[in-house]
């Protein structure tokens, strides 16, 4: 299947240099581009060398709000990745802490209910917040509809809900009530909009966003999206870096979360955002947006800069 307009299809070594010499830095999301699941793809590893050896600087970005920045430090090193420190690591759940002090002004020692994985849990313990919910055990099991967690505790200052695979009845129920309470008044964090990831062997799972949306629907509220394509979200990760942000390039998956950040954050002057097609987007579906931009919402600011097979095949030609 061809693309009748738009990206360019990086396919060839003058296509993959050009386009590795234009950039300075590199933003990589994880699912879909460097690992499915608990394995790397194969190749990234050594276009990651590659890119290195070139002088190119680099970081992840991921929606994945599971695993705190220590977590993925690990998970790299275990994969092969060396030198990731967590400096280089953007996980939601630190752009969703980050949000707590920077968009809500809630300092350090304040209580968090979080509906999220323990990488939410370990962020926030790690700028001083108490974090409530979470992986609690007692929020385990069966429903309890005499749960003392059903009962709220004023001292809550906000809610965060991210990606979890432990997301049951008890759970939602006393998210439920945190929401709701004192008119909605408490600030509703999302740590993730993806409605789906790639696993392994092709297999298509719920994704944090699923979460995230089942509180926004029956709590009836909005929520503060602090993960991709979040510009504040790219604003923070450039200025860390000190990336300029005419040289730089997001590679990702995922067209209304990775392509949608690079290209509303006006990466490399407009023309900033790099598909892989490894993850969850495959040629058809871009084929598909673009033919019908308008059937999507905000379709234009969907369509990549540039597309490829893989992160591993830039490689395959340069070296
Ligand atoms: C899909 C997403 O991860 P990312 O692709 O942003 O690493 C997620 O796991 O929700
Ligand atoms: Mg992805």
């Amino acid at each position: 299947m061809t693309i009748k307009a738009g990206p360019v299809r990086i396919s060839t070594r003058e296509a993959a240099e050009a386009l590795i010499d234009r950039y300075d830095n590199f933003l990589f999301d994880c699912d879909g581009v460097i690992w499915l699941d608990e394995k790397a793809i194969p190749g990234v590893l050594r276009t990651i060398e590659y890119l290195e050896s070139k002088g190119k600087k680099y970081v992840f970005v991921t929606n994945n709000s599971s695993k705190s920045r220590s977590d993925y430090v690990h998970k790299f090193a275990k994969l092969g990745f060396k030198g990731i420190t967590k400096e280089r690591v953007y996980p939601t759940c630190y752009a969703a802490v980050a949000a707590l002090k920077d968009t809500y002004g809630i300092e350090s020692g304040a209580k968090v209910w979080v509906l999220g994985d323990s990488g939410i849990e370990q962020e926030l313990k790690e700028e001083g917040y108490i974090p409530l919910g979470g992986t609690d055990e007692r929020l385990d099991g069966p429903w309890n509809p005499n749960s003392e967690l059903l009962k709220v505790d004023p001292e809550v200052k906000a809610v965060i809900v991210g990606s979890t695979k432990d997301f049951n009845y008890n759970r939602i129920a006393s998210t439920l009530q945190y929401l709701l309470y004192n008119n909605k008044s408490i600030p509703f964090i999302g740590a993730n909009i993806d409605r789906t990831y790639p696993g392994p062997d092709g297999l298509i799972l719920p994704a944090g966003g699923s979460v995230v949306n089942y509180m926004y629907y029956t709590a009836h509220r909005d929520f503060l999206n602090v993960g991709k394509p979040s510009t504040v979200f790219l604003d923070t990760i450039l200025a860390h870096n000190e990336f300029d942000r005419s040289k730089t390039l997001m590679v990702g998956d995922t067209l209304y979360t990775d392509i949608k950040f690079g290209n509303d954050g006006q990466l490399g002057n407009g023309a900033g955002s790099l598909l892989v097609l490894s993850g969850g987007t495959k040629v058809s579906d871009l084929n598909h947006l673009i033919q019908n931009p308008h059937s999507f919402e905000d379709g234009e600011s969907l369509i990549p800069s540039y597309f490829v097979d893989s992160l591993a095949t830039l490689t395959d030609w340069l070296e």
